[in-house]
């Protein structure tokens, strides 16, 4: 796992990066700058798990280098290093406010650098594992409620400032209380899974979003994708769940596992909530009609 880990050392110093580059080679992937504008072009690029940082540069000196990187989203999360020359203690005071997550002073010792780039690295490999649990629902593996409540508000702002198109729809299993009942819960989870595993594979791109809104309901966020796209997305998520074919003997809709679908296009004027009492109007609608079916709100 480690050798997947990428350091950028940026250092004017041709020695340093040499001696830096050659300590980290054998465990980690090393990317190199030779000044800062280079580092920032690398980060931004490669997006490494940590940067070593010179202090003293010509043109742009590692405090600003650190500033930028916090201001590009792509990078602002970066652990950073500062190796620097100037070993008082106000300096290295100095670059720990200004966020770095260490300070090591040259003439460094070799043993002390990897341990420390070691520490760091998995502090960065322990908050990711934790910023993924903060997101990601246990069971279906799909982006969790909290996840969805982010990305909801952040596409629907997109979809408000660019002009674009955004849908909203709500996919609930049919008659899962039975489904539990007849198969056991255990099996009622596999079954859930499943229409999960479906509706993942359906994701477009990145934009697109597939989260458990809460027990079998899960909610899926597309952006750029007016109401006649929506639809022909979840006919072909319908589609693929038939060809799937799960069993559901005590089902009263049909033998096999079906969903419901409640969808909406975003209208002008209309706020988040509104949006999404719509969707959810119309999955109402669709269980009331007799369930297996999509009904739509199309946008203005
Ligand atoms: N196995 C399993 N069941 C769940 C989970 N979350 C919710 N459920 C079950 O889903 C069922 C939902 O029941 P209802 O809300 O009555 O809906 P339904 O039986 O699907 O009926 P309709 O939605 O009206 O078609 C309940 O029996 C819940 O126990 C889960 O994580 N695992």
């Amino acid at each position: 796992m480690n050798s997947l880990q990428k350091v950028l050392v940026a250092d004017d110093d041709a020695i340093n990066r040499e001696v830096l580059a050659e300590l980290l080679k054998p465990e980690y992937t090393v990317l190199l700058a030779k000044d800062g504008a280079q580092a920032l072009e690398r980060a931004a690029r490669h997006v490494p798990d940590l940067i070593l940082l010179d202090v003293m540069m010509p043109d742009m000196d590692g405090f600003e280098v650190l500033r930028r990187l916090r201001d590009d989203p792509r990078t602002a999360d970066v652990a950073v290093i500062f190796v620097s020359g100037m070993g008082r203690p106000e300096d290295e005071a100095n670059g720990l406010k200004a966020g770095a997550s260490d300070y090591i002073a040259k003439p460094f010792n070799a043993t002390v650098v990897m341990a420390r780039v070691a520490l760091h690295l998995q502090m960065v490999r322990q908050r990711r594992m934790l910023e993924r649990l903060a997101h990601v629902d246990g069971l279906t593996e799909l982006a969790n409620r909290r996840r969805f409540d982010e990305v909801f508000e952040q596409e629907y702002q997109r979809a408000r400032r660019q002009g674009t198109p955004l849908s909203l729809a709500l996919l609930d299993i049919d008659s899962f209380k039975q489904y539990n009942d007849h198969y056991g819960h255990p099996a009622g989870d596999r079954a859930l899974r499943a229409v999960a595993r479906l509706t993942a594979a359906g994701m477009r791109g990145p934009s697109d979003l597939a989260a458990r809104y809460g027990g079998e309901e899960l909610v899926l966020v597309l952006p750029d994708t007016d109401a006649g796209q929506a639809q022909a997305l979840m006919a072909d998520m319908r589609a693929g769940l038939d060809r799937m074919a799960i069993e559901h003997v005590a089902s009263p809709v049909a033998p096999v596992l079906t969903v419901s679908v409640g969808g909406a296009t975003l209208c002008p004027g209309e706020d988040p909530a509104e949006l999404f009492a719509a969707a959810d109007a119309h999955l109402y609608r669709a269980k009331q009609a007799g369930r297996n079916r999509v009904m739509w709100r199309a946008g203005a």
